[in-house]
C-alpha cells in the first residue's frame, strides 16, 4: 500500500488557512480537517467536548490544550487510512507535541501575510457561522451579498475579526507559534511561503505537493472522498 501523507498548515488569522486547505482537499484529494470547524460541530451536536469548549470560544479564549486535544487526537485515529491536511491545530507547543506523540508529519505549510494585508482581509471576511463557510465581499463573494450560497442563511463577521482586535490577536498567535515553527523547522519538514496573495502562493504549494505525494495515492484518495 502507498505511504499515506500528512500536514498541516499554520499561519495567523486570515492567511488563507482555509481557503488554502480547500484547493489542497479538492487538487490532492488529502482529507482537510479544520479544528475550528470540528470544534463547531461538536458545539452544535452537544457533544461533551463540545459543551465544555463552547464556553471557552464564547469568551473568545483558546480551548485548553487537553479538551482540544482529547477532541482532535481520536479524531485522527479514525483516519489513519487517509491523508489529510489539519487546519487551526496545532495552536500550541502543548497540542504539537501530542500530534509528534501519534504520528510522523511529512509537511508543514508556514504561511507568512503581512499585517496590513490580514487586516485588509479580515475586515471583508463574512463568515455563514453554522457551517463555517468562509467569503470575502472582494476575493470570494457570496452569490447575493449577505447570504450563505448554500443555506441562503445570514452571513456575519466577527467582533474579533475587526482590524482593532488583529493586531493583539497577531501578537499572540506570533508568540504561540514560534516554538512550533522552531520545532517542525528542525525536524526538516517546515516550508514558509511569505505573499501578500493566495493566487500567487498557491502554484508554489501545488508544485511541492506534486512533487511529494505519489500519484497513484492522489488518485485513490480522490476516489474515496467523492
Ligand atoms: N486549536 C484550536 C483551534 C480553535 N480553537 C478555538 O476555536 C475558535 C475558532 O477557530 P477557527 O475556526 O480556527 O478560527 P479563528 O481562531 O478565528 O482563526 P482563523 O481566523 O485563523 O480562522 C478559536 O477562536 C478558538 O477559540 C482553539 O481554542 N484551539
Ligand atoms: N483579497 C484576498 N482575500 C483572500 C485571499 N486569500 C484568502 N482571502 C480571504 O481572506 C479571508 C481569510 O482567509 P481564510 O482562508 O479564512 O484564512 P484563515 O483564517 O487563515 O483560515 C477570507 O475572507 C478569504 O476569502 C487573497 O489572496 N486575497
Amino acid at each position: 500500500m502507498s505511504k499515506l501523507f500528512r500536514a498541516v498548515i499554520l499561519g495567523p488569522p486570515g492567511s488563507g488557512k482555509g481557503t488554502i486547505s480547500e484547493r489542497v482537499a479538492s487538487s490532492f484529494g488529502l482529507q482537510h480537517l479544520s479544528s475550528g470547524d470540528f470544534l463547531r460541530e461538536n458545539i452544535a451536536a452537544k457533544t461533551e467536548a463540545g459543551v465544555l469548549a463552547k464556553a471557552y470560544i464564547e469568551k473568545g479564549a483558546l480551548v485548553p490544550d487537553d479538551l482540544m486535544t482529547r477532541l482532535i487526537i481520536p479524531r485522527l485515529e479514525q483516519m489513519t487510512r487517509h491523508s489529510w491536511l489539519l487546519d487551526g491545530f496545532p495552536r500550541t507547543l502543548a497540542q504539537a507535541k501530542a500530534l509528534n506523540s501519534i504520528c510522523e508529519l511529512d509537511m508543514v505549510i508556514s504561511l507568512n501575510i503581512p499585517l496590513e494585508t490580514l487586516k485588509d482581509r479580515l475586515r471583508h471576511r463574512w463568515i455563514h457561522p453554522a457551517s463555517g463557510r468562509v467569503y470575502n465581499m472582494r476575493f470570494n463573494p457570496p452569490q447575493v451579498q449577505g447570504v450563505d450560497d448554500i443555506s441562503g442563511e445570514p452571513l456575519i463577521q466577527h467582533e474579533e475579526d475587526k482590524p482593532e482586535a488583529l493586531v493583539a490577536r497577531l501578537r499572540h498567535y506570533k508568540d504561540m507559534a514560534k516554538p512550533i515553527i522552531d520545532l517542525y523547522r528542525a525536524k526538516g519538514i517546515l516550508h514558509m511561503f511569505s505573499d501578500t496573495e493566495t493566487d500567487r502562493i498557491w502554484p508554489h504549494i501545488s508544485s511541492l505537493l506534486s512533487s511529494k505525494i505519489p500519484t497513484d495515492l492522489t488518485d485513490a484518495q480522490r476516489a474515496t472522498n467523492h
